[in-house]
């Protein structure tokens, strides 16, 4: 059973801003582009991961996850992440006949393939379904099965809304790392102890450094 993942990225000038007491303006960009790079990379080597494909307008990122193998969707309709989205999950199935799609968050810098690939197949069993995030109130991961649209709620308390949408809430064991999103500083250490993609770690050894 394999999926098309795609990937919503906003530009990174104005990514992670929640990280800002944690990142100054110097370094979130690359503290974003580095969470995408080691999402993107653990994503493609999980052997239920046909492709990804990143949905943005930003130069930069674009280039940089090109390298790493994922297909690229600009913007569109440029009315915010539920509408990318929606966008670029159409762009997928059209393009791709019967591919089973499912959006992932690109702040999830501890993946692990084998959890991913956990998720993807608890997600198989259900028409629509969702992997709440560690913190129990946003979403990680929605997937939708074949010939079933994504309908995407994510930002507010995605997960309330992604119930009330009718998608199934999946709680597979051991899948952490799908569901370590970072928002936040303590966010950021929750996903240095589960332990973070090279990207990643070398940008945060620089905050480290920083900070001293
Ligand atoms: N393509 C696209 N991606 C978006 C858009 N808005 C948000 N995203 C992405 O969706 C995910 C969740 O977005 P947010 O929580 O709003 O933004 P964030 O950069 O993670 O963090 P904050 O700035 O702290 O809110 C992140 O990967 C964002 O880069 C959008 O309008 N278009
Ligand atoms: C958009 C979401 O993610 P974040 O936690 O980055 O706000 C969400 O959980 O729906």
């Amino acid at each position: 059973m394999q999926w098309t993942l795609v990937v919503p990225l906003k530009p990174l000038d104005r990514a992670k801003s929640r990280l800002s007491d944690t990142a100054d303006d110097g370094l979130r960009p690359g503290l974003a582009l580095a969470f995408a790079q080691d999402t993107v990379a653990a994503a493609l080597e999980c052997p239920a991961v046909r492709d990804v494909v990143v949905v943005t307008d930003d130069a930069l990122a674009s280039r940089e996850l090109a390298a790493l193998g994922a297909g690229i969707v600009p913007d569109e309709p440029r009315d915010g992440l539920n509408a990318a989205l929606a966008h670029a999950a159409a762009v997928v199935v059209s393009s791709r006949r019967a591919a089973r799609v499912a959006a992932l968050n690109a702040d999830l810098p501890a993946l692990r393939p084998s959890e991913l690939a956990r998720v993807l197949d608890a997600a198989a069993e259900f028409p629509r379904a969702f992997l709440p995030d560690a913190a129990e109130i946003g979403t990680t991961l929605l997937a939708a099965g074949r010939g079933r649209e994504l309908r995407p709620h994510f930002g507010t308390a995605s997960r309330a809304r992604h119930r009330e949408s009718g998608a199934v809430e999946l709680l597979p064991d051991a899948v952490d790392s799908v569901r370590q999103d970072v928002d936040t500083g303590d966010d950021l250490r929750a996903a240095l102890a589960l332990g973070v993609g090279p990207r990643t770690a070398a940008v945060a050894a620089r905050l480290l450094t920083a900070e001293q």
